[in-house]
């Protein structure tokens, strides 16, 4: 039977949280299991584990070991798309990747200098920058930048525009992201205009509008979707990149990484990259 992927949160105080991590860590039937555990509410000492289980007996297992800690409140939800929304979780602390500082409005002001401030409000869209995702190409793309420049962007499935947002503020002259979902284009087109930048956001499928075709060919596209629309925008992805361009892919579990290698690799891609955080696969590839 197939195991559909659920992400496990469990919240409670401190150090309750550290012991069910220790206990996580120190299970023989969970040594492959991957979980984060972070401080979500300072002032009330509230923690969080994340896990992803990959098998129906991994789960288990950390739904019962969660369990022997009856101070943490623990729930289940379905790793289906509508629950990218659910993971933008809004008043999170700034997240710092590589130069970028992703801040929202309670952390107004307090900036540091010597970063490229992206101020981003989620509202119902994805993308705070706290997700493993996001700040995989984050890294991704900051570590490609010690090197190399980005005239035009393309950034499919933007959420909130944090991704399109990091390019026009590091040197990208053209930078345009697209979503299926017609509030994200909204909150990143203002975010755009917080942020003082020429990132546009537009509504469509994938790679389907006349803005992404006239703007094209790229430098560099950055895709955060799930594996499988990934894989189903390839070819579209490589039409859309000049030769040598760079995708940074994400959005992919690690269990699903062989199956999206496989087909950028068939569609003429070779693999630069690969970072894993959390559960979840950032991949740098070359049009080759
Ligand atoms: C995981 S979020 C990524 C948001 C942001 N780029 C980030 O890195 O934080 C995925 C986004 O892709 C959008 N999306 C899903 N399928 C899409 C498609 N076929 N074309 C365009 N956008 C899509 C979703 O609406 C969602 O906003």
């Amino acid at each position: 039977m197939t195991y559909n992927p659920q992400q496990i949160i469990a919240r409670g105080p401190r150090l309750v949280s550290e012991s069910a991590a220790e206990a996580i860590d120190g299970d023989v039937l969970l040594e492959g299991a991957t979980y984060s555990i972070l401080e979500e509410d300072e002032d009330r000492n509230i923690w969080r584990i994340d896990a992803f289980p990959t098998t129906e007996e991994e789960d288990a297992r950390l739904q019962e070991v969660l369990a022997g800690f009856p101070e943490l409140t623990v729930t289940a939800d379905q790793l289906a798309d509508a629950d990218w929304l659910a993971m933008a979780l809004s008043g999170l602390p700034p997240v710092r990747a590589g130069r970028f500082f992703v801040y929202g409005i309670h952390d107004r002001g307090r900036a540091p200098d010597n970063t490229v401030n992206l101020r981003i409000e989620a509202g119902a869209a994805f993308g705070t920058g706290h997700h493993g995702t996001t700040v995989g190409c984050l890294i991704a793309y900051n570590d490609l930048l010690k090197s190399k420049r980005f005239d035009r962007v393309l950034d499919v499935g933007a959420g909130t525009g944090v991704l399109a947002i990091a390019a026009a503020k590091t040197g990208t002259r053209v930078a345009v992201g697209t979503d299926i979902d017609p509030v994200s284009v909204r909150i990143s087109n203002e975010n755009a205009k917080l942020n003082k930048c020429h990132a546009r956001f537009v509504y469509a499928n994938g790679l389907d509008h006349r803005l992404v075709r006239s703007d094209a060919p790229y430098d560099l596209v950055f895709a955060n979707i799930l594996a499988r629309p990934l894989v189903g925008l390839s070819m579209a992805i490589r039409g859309a990149l000049k030769p040598k361009g760079l995708v940074i892919l994400s959005g992919l579990l690690r269990t699903q990484e062989r199956f999206v290698k496989a087909a950028y690799h068939s569609k003429g891609f070779r693999t630069v990259r690969r970072i894993h955080r959390d559960a979840w696969c950032t991949l740098v590839m070359q049009k080759v």
